[in-house]
Parts: structure tokens; sequence; C-alpha cells
């Protein structure tokens, strides 16, 4: 009988490049915005539209949480320009209706740090009991954050003593809110879960972080932005607030027709594709301006050893062929450290990559994840207190696991383009935030392997 290609013990022969790529690749839509968003229009006092929204795991838990607690979401075809680099044509839309919203209900946050710690406030304007639970890795993902602050603003959660998953929010129908502290230095979700509410708490919500770093800067700022284009006003140290204080005033939100841009952390395996086998990869509708933190690879692969031009049909990535080591603070754009490690297994010289201690606590733990795999491979990689040391060494083929971290999947594949014989344990576990990745990766490749 032929094996299974999506169970979780699968293996999928990773694609050797035969050649340099030369490929356009549409990357579909970015989680952070499609999950923002839609918890923005479901907070909203009238109707809005997400067009293009990523559909994945993590896209339809955060849906389908948001219809257990009433709110409607159609999912439409649109035939309407799009509005995101002047491209027209057919493209999937989501209508999203807001309503009252209402408990009993039982969210699954799957492995979605979005959904864990975006909802749960969302769930204090409820009325009744939102039950969340997840995957066996979210009772482990830190949300003592969130539970706290919720806690000290006034609203009603059981979980069980760990400040963790699973619990229960005893959803009051309104939250007083206000001002409130918390040491967001494990995951900077924490800032923007409580910020995305805050307008419907009655004295809206004032964030102070107190720990000592604070990672994924741009994701909060990409919170600030979508809150302030549905209508919010937001206070923020770079709008002149003081350092680490975010505030968000009480008010109505408005439901907005938004097209979602690309996601940009998904590109990075084709853009280290290309720098790889020294090809050429175009990514059309990468916006011109951004929060997202993929749009830094434009930078970091260009130190590496790779050159981009922004032009009107996309991002332009070449690679000369020779890929260099780099030592780069990556606190800002964490979730770009497994595609960066691997293409650092495969340079010309060392790299450090630094910041990212609280990587520890992402899908898996990411910094010993790399590690033990790239070593498997014949790799000389190191943990360090906040990063990785990778010495390239010359690799050999072998099992790569991943485990359900999706940006294992495609870091392995990544090396797999460099080495012969590397097959990646489920490659399935990619639908977190990319199902379409296998067809993408051997598309990009083409029919004679590169
Ligand atoms: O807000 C978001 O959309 C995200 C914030 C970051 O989380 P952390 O600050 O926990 O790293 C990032 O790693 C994650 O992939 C998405
Ligand atoms: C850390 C990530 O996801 P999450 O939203 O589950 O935190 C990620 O996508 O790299």
């Amino acid at each position: 009988m032929a094996a299974n290609p999506t169970a979780p013990t699968a293996l999928w022969p990773a694609p050797h490049a035969r050649g340099a790529v030369d490929a356009t690749v549409h990357v579909p839509g970015s989680k952070s915005v499609t999950n923002r968003a839609l918890v923005l229009a479901a907070l909203a006092s009238e109707p809005g539209w997400l067009r293009r929204p990523l559909r994945s795991r993590d896209t339809l838990l955060m849906a389908g949480a948001l219809r257990a607690m009433g709110v409607g979401i159609e999912e439409t075809v649109s035939s309407s320009s799009s509005g995101a680099g002047g491209t027209e044509g057919c493209g999937e839309a989501w209508r999203v209706i807001p309503a009252g919203l209402r408990g009993p209900a039982t969210v699954d946050v799957g492995n979605a740090g979005t959904v864990m710690r975006f909802l749960p406030p969302v769930a204090t304007l409820a009325a009744g009991d939102i039950r969340f639970d997840g995957d066996p890795r979210s009772y482990e993902r830190p949300l003592h954050g969130v539970i706290d602050a919720l806690r000290l603003l006034g609203a009603r959660i059981d979980d069980d003593g760990r400040g963790a998953l699973p619990l229960t929010v005893h959803g009051g129908g309104a939250l007083e809110g206000g001002p409130v502290s918390i040491d967001a230095s494990s995951s900077s979700q924490f800032v923007s879960a409580l910020l995305l509410s805050g307008p419907r708490f009655n004295q809206g919500v004032e964030v102070r972080h107190v720990g000592a770093s604070l990672p994924s800067l741009p994701h909060i700022r990409m919170t600030v932005d979508m809150l302030r284009a549905v209508g919010a006003q937001v206070d923020t140290p770079e709008s002149g607030g003081e350092p680490n204080v975010w505030r968000v005033t009480p008010g109505a939100l408005l439901g907005r027709d938004l097209t979602v841009e690309p996601d940009l952390s998904n590109a990075q395996p084709f853009l280290a594709a290309a720098l790889v086998t020294g090809g050429r990869v175009l990514i059309p509708d990468w916006p011109s301006r951004t929060t997202q933190p993929g749009d830094r690879l434009r930078e970091i692969f260009t130190e590496m050893g790779g050159s981009c031009e922004l032009t009107d049909h996309g991002l332009e990535f070449s690679g000369a062929g020779r890929i260099h080591g780099i030592d780069v603070d990556l606190g800002d754009v964490g979730e770009l450290t497994p595609g960066i490690a691997a293409v650092a297994a495969l340079a010309d010289s060392p790299s450090t990559l630094r910041g990212v201690s609280h990587l520890r606590l992402h899908e898996t733990d990411r910094l010993a994840a790399l590690t033990k795999e790239i070593n498997e491979l014949g790799g000389d990689v190191t943990e360090t207190a906040d990063g990785l040391h990778i010495r390239p060494r010359a690799l050999h083929g072998g099992v790569f696991h991943t485990y359900e971290d999706h940006r294992m999947a495609t870091a392995g594949a990544i090396i797999g383009l460099a080495v012969e014989d590397v097959r990646i344990e489920n490659v399935a576990t990619t639908a977190k935030t990319l199902p379409d990745f296998p067809d993408l990766w051997t598309g990009m490749l083409g029919s004679d392997g590169a």
C-alpha cells in the first residue's frame, strides 16, 4: 500500500536542486495579518471584508473560534480588484459579520500563538463561558502575561494554576479595562492581544511592558497599524508616549475592506532557494511598506550574498552562488531564525544568530531542534544563551525531524536543495501557515528540478 504523505511519520524526500532556480512564486496571505484582521472585524460595529485571507490551520482555527462565539464569517470567491500591487482577478474573500459575543463555546487553539493569546481578551467580552484547549504543545507555551493582565483588568478566568492552557474565561459581556503592567519578554503577542481588544474595554487599556527585552517589535507595530486602520486611537512609544507603554482609547471599530499582504516570512524559503542555488525568484505583490518582519529578509539575505530589487512586479531576488555567514540580532524577527539557520549551515563562513532565546517556547524549542537536526546531517551548530552559533560543514543526507513545527519543515527543505537525500518528517505540518508548501516548492523547481 502506498505511504500516506500526510501521516505525521511520513518522510518527504526534499527535492535536490539540479541547477539554479528561476521562478515566480505567489505566496499566500500573511498569517499575522489575517488573524489580526479577523479579530478586529469581529469586534467592529459593522460588517467588513478580508480579501486574499490566508487559509491555513492557524487562520481556520481563528475563524472557527470566532464563529463559535457567535461571529458570522462567510467565505466567498470575489472578482474585485485586490488593491495589493494592483493585481486584479478572482480571489477568496471572507465577509465578517460581528454579533453579540456569547458562550458557552469551546475554542481549539491548535498550536497557534495568535489564537491562544489574542482570543482570551475577546472572550472576556462574551456573555458566557469560553473554554480554551489545544495541542499538547499549547499547554507549554507562555500565556501568563495575558491571563494575569486580564484578571487585573477585571476578568474571571479558571486555569490549573500554571498560567497556561487549558483554561475557561467566564465572560461577563464586558470588561472594565484600564492600566496594567506585564512582562512580555517571552512573547510580544501578550501586548498585541491586550491592545487588539482594548477599544472594546470600558476604559480602554494601557499596557506597560516591565520585563527585560521585548521580542518581535514589528508585530506590535502591525497590531497598532491595524488598530488605527479600523479607527482606534492608539498612543505608542513611537508617537511620543513613554517607552514600553501602549494606550488604546475605548471606542467603536469600523468594518473595513482589507486585502491581506503575502506572508513575507513564508516567502523566506523561496528567497533562500535563489540564494542557495544561485538562481532568481520573483515574489509578486511584495508590499512597498509593511510591518511584517519578513521584509527584513531583503537586508539579511543581501548581507548573506544575494541581491534584490523591489519593482512594480514584486520582489526580485537573486543569489550569486555563494552564501556568506552573518552575525545578526534576530530579536525583532525571531520567526525568520529557522530559515536563516538553514542558509547559514550552507555558507562559506560561520554565523552567529542572537537575541532569540524566546524561540525555546515557540512551536517547539527551535534552538534545540535546529542544533540537533543540522548536526545530525553532519553540521556543527551550538546553542548559545540567546541563539545559535553555526559553523558550516559538508552535510550529508538523512532524516530531518520537524517536531510539528512548520518552520523546521521549510528549513529542512532549504538544506535539501543543496544536500542529496534529505528526508523531511511530516512535511504536512507546514499546513499551520502554508498548506500549499510542497506543491509550491516542487512548482518552483520545475520539471527539470530547477
Ligand atoms: O503577533 C504575531 O503575529 C506574531 C508574533 C511573534 O511572536 P513572539 O513574539 O511570541 O515571537 C512571531 O514569532 C509569531 O510568529 C507571530
Ligand atoms: C512563532 C510562530 O507562530 P505562533 O503564531 O504560533 O507564535 C511562527 O509562525 O513562527
